[in-house]
């Protein structure tokens, strides 16, 4: 106690130190709580952990099990440490750190956020409580915790303004006629409260700052029920200072009155660091309280219990000791409040001092050892009356004034202090756990994110690079595949056509049916038309067959591009290609082949691919009747001759054919020439066409001469009969060769005739009709690929995103957490020095 010397402006300036500290702490501690709750609100879910410290004796000491009320099967073990300044910080494992020994206890639960969310009513046991929490949402939870926070902060407020609120009570009781009133006015050094030597105040007299009422003196009396207020003249009435004695005495003491209350406005001249009223750090004010008696014991005593009261100061006779009524009050008080100050009065006139001293020190070690304890700081010896003298040096009384100063400050500091720094204290090390708990979940979600970033990453980027390279070669597959479906086409198609020109079969396939005989000629021409035409649509079909193997190889290569290019995991074009489903609308008028045309298979996940072909375009040409329709002109065809030989164009009209055929200069048209124009035709080969017609031409120089006209018929009636036979005889071989010119020019025509232009629209109708069918199929897959690869590609590059953007709250959130966890350290630190202190040693106010 060697600090009770302390100058009182020691004390006070140690005083305002810490509560400066503790409002900017408090200031600090708000502004923490705020940003979480935006932070909260705003860039993260805050999450609410629960740390298991289950006795586990393998655990080594400070290890926790955290989890999250959200998510409570989640366990990571964490090390909760404690440092000097009782700062917990939670750091997640590492296994390969020597485990320390603490041997501190250490809280691992709130104080003042904790969250009430065991709902059962045994929820002490951690899995029923898990279960029951884990139905909580971790957002519903970040929400109880914001309005947690919301209440803590109202709180803080409210301990702000106490803090701030410089107004302190000073309760001056003690036994009957004690002198209690002559104390107060020493402490005044003014004679205001009513002094007698019969037992006379009877109400609670509240001795406050004249400042506090415009500098007014004067009393007021408030009315009975209503709560005081210095600015509502309706809740009390007011005297003047003259009128106190008769207000505090004016009743009859035998009949008990309800305890009044006074406030007593005085002006204290003296300095503040002489003035007790006017001390320029609190406010104080004493309270004269009315002697205890059997009746106001118990009043006081409560009076004494309330919150404002910061002090109370005991008056007590050194002539009397302490009152069976006084020791019942100290006891009382002493239990509820350990902070009394003792004033034994009247010493002056005690004999034996010393004596006086001892035994009244001896009582009070029974009735407040704690008192007793401190009993140089907090019992005096004093003598009111004389204290009251002018002009006199009482150093006893000024001991205890500033003892009293000293008191009511550091008691002060206790009572309105302690509980604020207690409380904020528990909520810093609320936020420090909240705050190092989140921190931990960030590090874990940021690591997550890092992970699967590095594995999704790659494979984006991978893709974005692979887009072009894949488009171009399906591209390519489509061109190629299409290009030799077509090439192959061509090649068959025009050949066949060719060979059929020349009455061979289109195919190899088939065979020429033989010749049955004279009779049954024309039967035999429609057998060969029949059979050519059949021929030609083999070779269609071949060309078909060709192009599907071609789609085929396409379809195949696109499967492997999509292998090469999808990344794993995205799931493949499941449906499976079915060669024979192409060119499928064209077979639907063959019976035959409605088997093999549109196979839709449902069962299982594969569907066909459904080639429509293109309906019309020649094929089943075997089937067609306008092409079955065998004339007289399948054995003989003179429109050919005549147009090989003599080239009309009016000929070329009628049978859009043969380009091949060279250029004759057009000569007189007759029948004549018709007719020797298949006579060159049966002996085309021996002949020459143009040696026939300079032989025509010979003919018809005879023919103007007149002898030769007796010789000339006859001649060309055998010729002709002789003619007749030879093609007659010649029919098996010319018969193929007609029909299949006829045939090759009326299919060529028939195609035309649809197409409306060009001769060659057969085979370069059937070429693109395939190359057509073949460029849908392809197509078709390679848009299911880059539709697939596509969908894929944003699908990872959104996923990569998410996974970007988690990144970037959690690692901000780690960031954010520890920042608070340093603040809320930092501002824990400005406490500590504080709490530190012990039990109401003076010593504490030194920092
Ligand atoms: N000699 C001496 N007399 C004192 C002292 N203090 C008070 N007295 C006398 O004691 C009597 C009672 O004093 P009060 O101050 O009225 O006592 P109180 O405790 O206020 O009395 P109640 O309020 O009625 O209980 C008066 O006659 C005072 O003059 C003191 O220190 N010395």
């Amino acid at each position: 106690m060697a600090q009770r010397v302390m100058s009182p402006q020691d004390v006070q300036e140690a005083y305002v130190q810490k509560k400066d500290r503790l409002v900017n702490a408090i200031d600090s501690t708000k502004s923490i709580l705020e940003n979480i709750r935006v932070f909260n609100r705003e860039e993260w879910v805050v999450r609410y952990p629960q740390l298991s410290d289950k006795s586990d004796k393998k655990r080594p000491s400070g290890r926790r099990s955290l989890s999250f009320a959200d998510d409570p099967l989640s366990e990571t073990e964490v090390v909760l440490k404690q440092d000097t300044t009782h700062s917990i910080s939670l750091s997640t494992v590492d296994e390969n750190a020597p485990s320390e020994s603490s041997e501190q206890s250490l809280s691992s639960d709130f104080h003042v956020l904790r969250l009430d969310l065991k709902l059962g009513i045994n929820g002490s046991t951690s899995t029923s409580a898990a279960s029951l929490v884990s139905q909580l949402e971790k957002a519903s939870i970040a929400n109880l915790l914001d309005e947690r926070i919301a209440n803590s902060l109202a709180h803080v407020d409210k301990l702000r303004l106490r803090v701030e609120d410089t107004s302190s009570k000073v309760l001056v009781t003690g036994d009957l006629n004690a002198g209690k009133s002559t104390f107060v006015n020493a402490l005044l050094r003014r004679e205001v409260m009513p002094v007698d030597q019969q037992p006379c105040t009877t109400a609670f007299c509240e001795v406050h700052d004249a400042a506090e009422n415009d500098g007014v003196e004067e009393v007021h009396v408030i009315s009975e029920g209503a709560t005081y207020d210095i600015k509502d003249s309706s809740t009390y009435t007011r005297a003047s200072l003259e009128a106190l004695e008769d207000i505090v005495g004016d009743h009859d003491n035998d009949t008990p009155q309800p305890q009044r209350m006074l406030k007593i406005y005085l002006s204290d001249t003296r300095t503040p660091s002489e003035s007790l009223l006017n001390n320029g750090v609190v406010d104080i004010s004493l309270i004269d309280a009315p002697g205890l008696n059997r009746d106001s014991v118990k009043t006081t005593a409560v009076f004494a219990r309330q919150e404002e009261i910061d002090v109370v100061v005991f008056v007590v006779s050194a002539e009397n000791h302490f009152t069976l009524s006084a020791r019942d009050f100290l006891t009382t008080a002493s239990k509820e409040k350990a902070y009394l100050f003792i004033v034994v009065n009247k010493f002056d006139g005690i004999k034996n001092k010393e004596k006086c001293k001892r035994l009244v020190l001896q009582q009070i070690k029974e009735l407040s050892p704690r008192t007793y304890e401190d009993s140089e700081d907090l019992v005096h010896f004093v003598d009111s009356a004389q204290a009251l003298q002018p002009f006199t040096a009482n150093p006893a009384f000024d001991d205890l004034e500033s003892s009293l100063r000293s008191f009511v400050l550091v008691k002060r500091s206790k009572s309105k202090l302690g509980p604020v720094m207690t409380y904020l204290n528990n909520l810093l090390c609320d936020i420090e756990l909240l705050a190092g708990a989140n921190k931990i979940v960030a590090e874990k979600e940021l690591e997550q994110a890092k992970k699967e970033l590095e594995e999704v990453k790659p494979v984006l980027e991978k893709m974005k690079k692979g887009r072009e390279g894949l488009e171009e070669k399906l591209e390519g597959v489509e061109e190629e595949g299409v290009e030799e479906a077509a090439m192959k086409a061509k090649t068959i198609i025009a050949q066949a056509l060719d060979r059929v020109g020349e009455g061979k079969l289109g195919v190899s396939s088939l065979t020429l049916p033989s010749y049955p005989g004279l009779l049954n000629v024309l039967d035999y021409a429609r057998e060969v038309r029949r059979t050519l035409l059949a021929s030609l649509d083999l070779a269609v079909k071949q060309a078909e067959d060709e192009a599907r193997v071609t789609t085929s190889g396409g379809v195949d290569k696109i499967k492997a591009l999509a292998e090469e290019y999808l990344p794993v995991g995205v799931e493949r074009n499941r449906r499976v290609f079915m060669p024979e489903a192409m060119f499928s609308a064209v077979r639907k008028g063959n019976g035959k082949d409605k088997k093999s045309m549109i196979k839709r298979r449902h069962s299982g996940q594969h569907t066909t691919i459904v080639a429509g072909g293109l309906a019309g375009l020649g094929i089943g040409l075997a089937q067609r009747p306008e092409l079955l329709e065998t004339t007289f002109l399948d054995l003989f065809d003179v429109h050919h001759q005549f147009s090989l030989h003599f080239g009309d164009h009016s000929s070329k009209a009628l049978v859009k054919a043969n380009s091949d055929d060279e250029e004759t200069p057009i000569t007189a048209l007759s029948l004549l020439s018709v007719g020797l124009g298949t006579l060159t035709m049966v002996g085309g080969q021996s002949f020459g066409a143009r040696g026939l017609i300079e032989g025509i031409v010979r003919i018809s120089d005879v023919w103007s001469n007149e002898t030769a006209k007796k010789w000339i018929a006859p001649v060309l009636g055998a010729v002709t009969i002789g003619g007749i036979v030879y093609l007659v005889l010649e029919l098996p071989n010319s018969v193929p060769r007609t029909v299949g010119r006829r045939v090759r020019a009326q299919v060529l025509a028939a195609a035309a005739e649809k197409e409306g232009e060009g001769e060659l629209e057969f085979v370069d109708g059937h070429v693109g009709r395939i190359g057509k069918e073949t460029r849908k199929v392809l197509r078709l897959a390679s848009w299911d690929l880059k539709s697939r690869f596509n969908n894929a590609l944003e699908e990872r590059a959104g996923e990569v995103k998410e996974k970007e953007d988690t990144e970037k709250r959690a690692g901000r959130a780690q960031e954010w957490f520890g920042e608070v966890g340093e603040k809320t350290r930092g501002v824990r630190g400005w406490l500590v020095v504080d709490e530190e202190s012990g039990e109401g040693e003076l010593e504490v106010l030194q920092v």
